[in-house]
């Protein structure tokens, strides 16, 4: 679904990604973990095509989409729910579901598989964005982000800030979403959680890939050295 190979991201003079690789099969979610300024923003938002500048392979469902703009991007199928939401909070929860569908693949997921995937989307859909709970509001953003149809989901630190129980009841989703046909990249800092709901993790140290592996596989205190660079 998904190959990269050798992937630098730039700011300006700053070399934020070294050389990365990732694979990301169909049917899959895999996590991208690592600590605060590992690079995993910086590959998620390379991969949808928001850097500033990026060099290296992208392949996307077999096509080179490294030269492609984002709103190309997101028409093949790619969709980011981004880090802190950015929802419109003056608008109500359907309108805010509606900005996705004005971009992506035509067909497939629409209002009805959001509000099936996100009951209490649907009980609230009238109410203003800003009027939400948190985990309320970060289901708006990935139910926006699911409108776009994609085949490929970014989710960037989709527990920030939220409770435990919060976050459980939105990981508990995420296997629903991948029954709709949709892959999945996590960005995460919780290892714990990461791990428990992936297929394959990489883990990023310092801009580059510390270790990857099938969750399961790996032992966990070779995870943890990985990531903390020890
Ligand atoms: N817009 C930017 N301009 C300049 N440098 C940036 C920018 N965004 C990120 N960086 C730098 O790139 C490096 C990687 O940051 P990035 O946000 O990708 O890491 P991260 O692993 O996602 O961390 P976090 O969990 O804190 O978001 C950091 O050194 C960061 O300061």
């Amino acid at each position: 679904m998904l190959e990269i190979r050798g992937l630098n991201v730039f700011y300006g003079a700053f070399h934020s990604v070294h050389g990365v690789d990732i694979i990301c099969r169909e049917g899959e979610i895999l996590s991208l973990i690592g600590a605060n300024g590992a690079g995993k923003s910086s590959t998620l938002r390379a991969i949808i095509g928001q850097v500033p500048r990026a060099t290296g392979v992208m392949r996307f469902a077999g096509e080179d989409i490294s030269g492609r703009s984002t709103p190309d991007r997101i028409a093949s199928g790619i969709a980011l729910v981004p880090e802190g939401r950015q929802l419109f909070p003056n608008l109500t929860i359907e309108e805010n579901l509606r900005i996705g569908g004005y971009t992506g693949r035509p067909g497939g997921i629409g209002l009805p598989q959001v509000y099936e995937i996100f009951p209490v989307l649907s009980e609230r859909r009238k109410q203003r964005a800003r009027q939400l709970s948190g985990g309320q509001q970060q289901m708006v953003a990935i139910g926006r982000a699911l409108m776009m149809n994609p085949r490929l989901l970014l989710c960037d630190e989709i527990s920030l800030g939220l409770s435990p129980r919060i976050i459980a009841d939105i990981y508990e989703v995420l296997p629903r979403i991948r029954d709709h046909g949709v892959s999945m990249i996590l960005v995460e800092q919780d290892i714990t959680r990461a791990l428990a709901m992936a297929d394959h993790f990489v883990c990023m140290l310092e801009g580059r890939v510390s270790l990857a592996g099938r969750t399961g596989e790996v032992p966990r205190d070779q995870i943890a050295a990985s990531y903390f660079g020890e």
